[in-house]
């Protein structure tokens, strides 16, 4: 007889377009990898087996185009009112609650964290950049965590509603890298410094760790937002 449930759980990672095998190789990797059970997901059958899901970079609109033809949107949309999702840049912008700057026609979102973004936020002539990021609650803090931002969203606001979760910065970096286009004299530019925010067992990452060697924000995603999510610590 087994146990399955108390031995591995599944997560899933959005196979639609983008960056996902990335992922895939990154959780693979964690140390608790015989616990995880990693699939790609592209239909609505495999989504019901993940108990969390990551939703990685690549195009927000064609994500969601690509979801809403194979008739995941709405049990997208279902899973991130109950299980841990996790968003990287694309995936940022589908979890945030109100988009500035999509496609006409619009950009259709999941919602899950209480935030606006804005799409390509730092400019066309600064598309991709690197940088050493500041992160509170990583393994190994002292270690620098480099941030690959490529067409990156920004974080405009901060807007939960009363009962709401608290959200948490993770990770932000220097002030003196937001672009003149996005600073502003008479309101706070502090939200368009943050890059990593968890809001309840919902993470997003404005940039991408997994295209770095460097999985420390797979395994704070796993910690953080799945595991007591499984197991919820017994009062
Ligand atoms: N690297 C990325 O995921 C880019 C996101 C892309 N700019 C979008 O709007 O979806």
């Amino acid at each position: 007889m087994t146990q399955k449930t108390n031995t591995s759980f599944v997560v899933g990672i959005l196979a639609l377009q983008g960056a996902f095998v990335e992922h895939q190789t990154a959780l693979q990797k964690l140390p608790i990898q015989k616990k995880i059970d990693v699939i790609l997901v592209r239909t609505a059958e495999e989504l019901a087996k993940c108990e969390a899901l990551v939703i990685p970079g690549g195009e927000s609109t064609t994500i969601a185009l690509l979801a809403r033809l194979s008739g995941l949107l709405e049990p997208l949309r279902e899973f991130v009112k109950i299980k841990p999702v996790w968003g990287t840049c694309a995936g940022a912008i589908l979890l945030a609650k109100a988009v500035v700057g999509a496609k006409k026609g619009g950009q259709e979102l999941l919602g899950g964290m209480s935030i606006t973004i804005a799409r390509n936020g730092w400019g066309s002539q600064v598309e991709s950049f690197e940088t050493d990021l500041d992160v509170v609650g990583l393994r190994d803090p002292e270690r620098p965590f480099t941030g690959i931002f490529i067409r990156a969203p920004v974080v405009l606001t901060l807007e939960p509603s009363p009962g709401d979760l608290p959200i948490d910065v993770v990770a932000s970096l220097s002030p003196s890298l937001l672009p003149d286009s996005l600073t502003s004299s008479n309101s706070t530019n502090e939200p368009k410094t943050f890059v990593a925010l968890r809001q309840g067992h919902h993470f997003l990452t404005t940039f991408h760790p997994e295209l770095t060697r460097d999985n420390r924000f797979h395994e704070y995603f796993i910690r953080e937002c799945v595991l007591p999510s499984i197991s919820p610590p017994r009062s």
